[in-house]
């Protein structure tokens, strides 16, 4: 990516460890560029994922996978910073370096699905995000709370940190280039890399979870057929 200007637009952020990438993960960034206005969105595929088990594919297959299903979509881009980073995908550091990128003052819009967000508090340097970033947090299937039913349901330390940030409306987003945190609703879709690779290694379909690009990728490659 090449630094752009801060009249740009805001930039939506979304890692993952995409092992593999779906439509969840597609409509997460596909409603999110809508709803929130961002001018693109730029998936990120995590190196190193903290916080879990090794992924089971190889980072040079999931950032190919994110490739293939991005492709044809102006409103996504793909970043490999984290794929080829020696270090552990930390957020922050991937953060640091796309406002080092893009400046000061564009907006940046980290999205998180309602699960990875209530794991917040357990991040590396976790505070400092509110700095960098806004953080647009999606509803997921399975996972509470979300919306407008946050206050009082967060944990204490997380329920802390977004006193006086949460708002529901949007337009926040593009006032100010970080610190906001804005709930925003999604269709619900329970689908899940896990479940993916569930189906996949008991021989079973998982067409039409995911695009037919990266499935048949999948074949191709023999990804997910062991443990
Ligand atoms: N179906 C979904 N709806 C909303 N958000 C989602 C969905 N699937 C993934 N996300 C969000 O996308 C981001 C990346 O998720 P990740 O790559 O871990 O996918 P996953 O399906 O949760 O994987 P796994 O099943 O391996 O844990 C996280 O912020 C997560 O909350
Ligand atoms: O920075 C951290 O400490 C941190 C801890 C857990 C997850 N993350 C990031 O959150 C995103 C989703 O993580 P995961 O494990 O649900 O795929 C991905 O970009 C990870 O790098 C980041």
């Amino acid at each position: 990516m090449s630094p752009s200007k801060p009249d740009a637009g805001a930039l939506g952020v979304l890692g993952g460890t995409f092992d593999p990438i779906h439509f969840g993960h597609l409509r997460l960034a596909e409603e999110a560029r809508e709803a929130l206005g961002l001018a693109q969105v730029v998936l990120i595929p995590a190196g190193q994922p903290p916080h879990r088990d090794v992924p089971q594919s190889p980072a040079a297959d999931r950032l190919a996978m994110v490739q293939l299903a991005s492709a044809g979509n102006p409103g996504l881009a793909v970043d490999d910073g984290e794929v080829f980073a020696s270090s552990k995908s930390f957020t922050v550091l991937t953060l640091e370096r796309l406002r080092a990128l893009h400046g000061a003052q564009r907006p940046l819009v980290l999205i998180l699905g309602a699960d990875a967000f209530n794991g917040l508090p357990g991040w590396h340097r976790w505070q400092e995000l509110f700095a960098l970033a806004h953080i647009a947090v999606a509803n997921r299937p399975g996972f509470a709370p979300h919306g407008r039913r946050w206050p009082g349901t967060l944990s204490p330390e997380l329920d802390a940190a977004c006193a006086g940030r949460i708002d529901t409306d949007p337009a926040v987003l593009h006032r100010s280039p970080a610190g906001r945190v804005v709930p925003f609703d999604m269709t619900p879709l329970a689908i899940s890399a896990s479940l993916i690779r569930d189906l996949i290694r008991g021989g079973q379909s998982a067409r039409y979870l995911l695009p037919d690009s990266v499935l048949d990728y999948i074949g191709l490659h023999h990804l997910y057929r062991r443990t």
